[in-house]
């Protein structure tokens, strides 16, 4: 009996350790991970469930890290709690009241290029300059228009555009024989105005009639989505309007976080949900918001990759979807990062697949030498640039205007 006793236990204790070794060995075995699978941006192009390229890991830096000017005191009139937008605004049922902070000024829209014009002084250095100090040599020959059509490249401005463009100088300075400075940079200006196109609509979208206007906000991560969201809320409110702001961006914890301050220097609303929840709902409660509160803008920043296998492209159809049951949405901006060059052009075509999209955001000219991509986007995706991002700063977010744009890249006259 003893002896039976002492073969059970045995088994038992030999059946548990194998037990504990295959289990720690099947724990330790590396799980397979998405990056191991073909990766939709690197290994073949995206399509409609894909993301539009592989996530990048970088990290990203907050509205806190920089440097948002101080929050002011609050005034007479704001600290008797009359003014003040949040206070004004009610918040729908079952969305939290936000902590009311006496909002900031922002500068006007108007004119910002111009004052922001100096940040573009690498494209200026590389397109605008080369291509000028090129056009100028007195001896223009195969090889110098071989390197105006290497500048040209070399900026991103896609070779449909190049082709064109060096094709319209090179009949222009047949015609013009001996050139001056002021020739060449006239010449110059014109041919890139015509490749930009100076009559496209860029007006924003920002106000309907009897309803908020709702401008979604789309691009891959690290674009710069955030960043904008609250930069074009900055714009709005200085040029009057009130807006209330959705965080449907629920993949990046920090990223509901980041927009609330934004909204919060100046007076918005920003309606959000929980960690990984369904960004379509919190789409849909930040227009119900801005509907009960009457505001003129309802600005829903989306996210870049997601938590769930449904694919970034699909979940944007979602959130147009549930929001098209408020009515219609007037703005989908895409924003793309100009330092990663042609890459956004494929971003941009992903996209297009699944939203209407109306119009580009071009963040990060202020870091870049290729200028010229502003050119390949209207050329190549026939959607006009609607606002340029140069810098990091609350009001680094510049309307863009093509005269203002070409100017800047051919630096003073003289
Ligand atoms: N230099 C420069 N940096 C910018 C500009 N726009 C945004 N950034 C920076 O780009 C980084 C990413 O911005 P986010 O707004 O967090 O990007 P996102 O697209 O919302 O990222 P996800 O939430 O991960 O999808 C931040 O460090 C911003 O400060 C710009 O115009 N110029």
């Amino acid at each position: 009996m003893e002896l039976l006793i002492l073969i059970v236990v045995i088994t038992v204790v030999v059946l548990a350790t194998v037990g504990l070794v295959a289990g720690t060995a099947l724990r330790r075995r590396p799980r397979r991970s998405i990056e191991e699978g073909p990766r939709p941006g690197a290994d073949y192009r995206p399509g409609v469930g894909d993301d539009a390229e592989v996530p990048r890991d970088s990290a990203t830096r907050t509205v806190d890290d920089i440097g948002l000017p101080d929050v002011l005191p609050p005034s007479p009139t704001e600290s008797d709690g009359v003014g003040a937008p949040l206070a004004e605004i009610p918040a729908a049922p079952g969305i939290p009241v936000q902590e009311r902070i006496p909002p900031e000024a922002p500068p006007p829209a108007a004119g910002r290029l111009v004052r922001l014009r100096l940040r573009l002084a690498r494209s200026q250095n590389a397109l605008g300059r080369g291509l000028l100090s090129l056009l100028s040599g007195d001896n223009l020959d195969e090889d110098a228009w071989e390197d105006v059509e290497a500048t040209l490249l070399l900026a991103d401005v896609g070779v449909t555009a190049t082709t064109e463009l060096v094709a319209a100088l090179r009949e222009r300075t047949k015609v013009l024989g001996a050139r001056t400075p002021a020739d060449v940079r006239e010449m110059l200006r014109d041919e890139l105005l015509a490749q930009i196109g100076t009559t496209t609509d860029r007006s924003l979208r920002t106000t309907a009639p009897d309803r908020p206007a709702v401008v979604l906000v789309v691009g891959v991560n690290g674009t710069g989505k955030t960043t904008t969201c609250g930069k074009i809320a900055r714009l709005l409110v200085a040029d009057g309007r009130t807006v209330v702001l959705g965080a449907a961006d629920t993949f990046r914890a920090a990223a509901a976080d980041q927009l609330q301050t934004w909204g919060e220097r100046v007076g918005a609303i920003t309606v959000r949900g929980a960690e990984g929840g369904d960004p379509a709902s919190v789409a849909f409660d930040a227009v119900r918001q801005g509907t009960q509160s009457g505001v003129d803008t309802v600005l829903i920043d989306t996210a870049g990759r997601l938590h769930t296998k449904a694919g970034l492209m699909d979940e944007l159809a979602k959130i147009k979807r549930v929001v098209g049951k408020h009515g219609p949405v007037d703005e989908v901006l895409l924003v793309l990062d100009a330092t990663t060059g042609q890459n956004a052009l494929v971003q941009a075509q992903v996209f297009t697949q699944a939203v209407d999209l109306t119009g580009v955001v071009l963040t990060k000219l202020d870091g870049t030498a290729k200028g010229g991509i502003v050119i390949a986007v209207q050329r190549e995706l026939g959607m006009p640039v609607k606002l340029i991002g140069l810098g990091e700063g609350p009001d680094d977010l510049a309307p863009f205007e093509p005269e203002a744009f070409v100017d800047a890249l051919l630096g003073e006259a003289g």
